[in-house]
């Protein structure tokens, strides 16, 4: 039987470049297909896979494409890969890359925007909730899915070292999170969307400029601020998944392992929940 066509790759090969040699990072994330074709047929008809490229291999080359061009634009970084394995496979005859972008953009801290810190374009959810009986009320304003990022000032040291811990710890790793967040009113502000809108710049401003020791301690610092900045929130309630972005160590191949290269990954996930009030 002929067999018509074939190609294969990686998909999904999910890369955050961070451009960080200055004090203002600059973050690219992508996920990346990658597929080949040429001369490929024996792996097919023959379970010959001497021509192979593994896809593991493949993932690997993305890897380190984009360490090797953090600051590379999407439409560079897709031409400098199929040129790398265009280069080195002369059996590789064609090359295809799709790439979809996770977009960041800067948090703005009294309207200046943040050397670190940012959050997804098209951000979050606001929603609320209301109980009501003839005699009470309780309304809760809140936002779910609201998705920010540091790429410095974050770290994970000191926890619980014994058998079961594999984990390094470390002063320098990216922190992000899409946070589910409620609050409570306690009174009725001048203007809902303004107190809303001040109760994320509150807490937004702590993530991006206090060194976080854990996600614990930012969302407590987070929560304390809010609650100095709105008066008529009672207590906030926050949920945070801590998205890991796991670094890439590319000393194998000859590069540094040093913090410009992520995979980011979605599961499974840390959970921190916290709920801070006035006392
Ligand atoms: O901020 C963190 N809090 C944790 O509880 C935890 N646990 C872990 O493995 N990493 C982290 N990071």
């Amino acid at each position: 039987m002929p067999l018509i066509r074939n190609s294969y790759g990686k998909g999904r090969v999910r890369i955050m470049r961070v451009k960080r040699d200055s004090a203002r990072h600059e973050v690219r994330e992508l996920s990346v297909q990658a597929m080949l074709s040429g001369d490929f047929d024996a792996a097919y008809t023959e379970g010959d896979n001497s021509k192979v490229v593994a896809t593991d291999s493949i993932k690997n080359i993305v890897n380190i494409v984009a360490r090797d061009h953090v600051g590379a634009e999407n439409e560079e970084f897709a031409g400098l890969l199929a040129k790398y394995f265009l280069d080195r496979y002369d059996h590789v005859s064609g090359v295809d890359i799709a790439a979809t972008e996770t977009k960041w953009t800067r948090i703005a801290v009294d309207g200046a925007p943040h050397d670190h810190a940012f959050v997804l374009d098209g951000n979050g959810k606001p929603f609320v909730e209301l109980s009501a009986t003839r005699e009470a009320s309780r309304l809760v304003s809140g936002v779910t899915g609201l998705t920010f990022l540091k790429t410095t000032q974050s770290g994970w040291e000191n926890y619980v070292f014994d058998e079961a811990t594999t984990l390094k710890p470390t002063a320098d790793r990216l922190f992000a999170t899409a946070m589910d967040a409620s609050w409570l009113w306690s009174s009725v502000p001048a203007s809902y969307p303004r107190a809303n809108a001040a109760v994320l710049a509150a807490a937004l401003k702590v993530f991006a400029g206090t060194y976080s020791p854990g996600v614990q301690n930012t969302m407590y610092l987070m929560g304390e601020a809010v609650l100095a900045a709105v008066p008529e929130v009672a207590e906030i309630t926050m949920a945070c998944p801590n998205k890991h972005y796991l670094p890439i160590d590319l000393s194998p191949f000859g590069r540094g392992f040093d913090g410009q290269v992520f995979t980011p990954t979605d599961e499974p996930h840390g959970q921190i929940e916290c709920t801070v009030g006035r006392g």
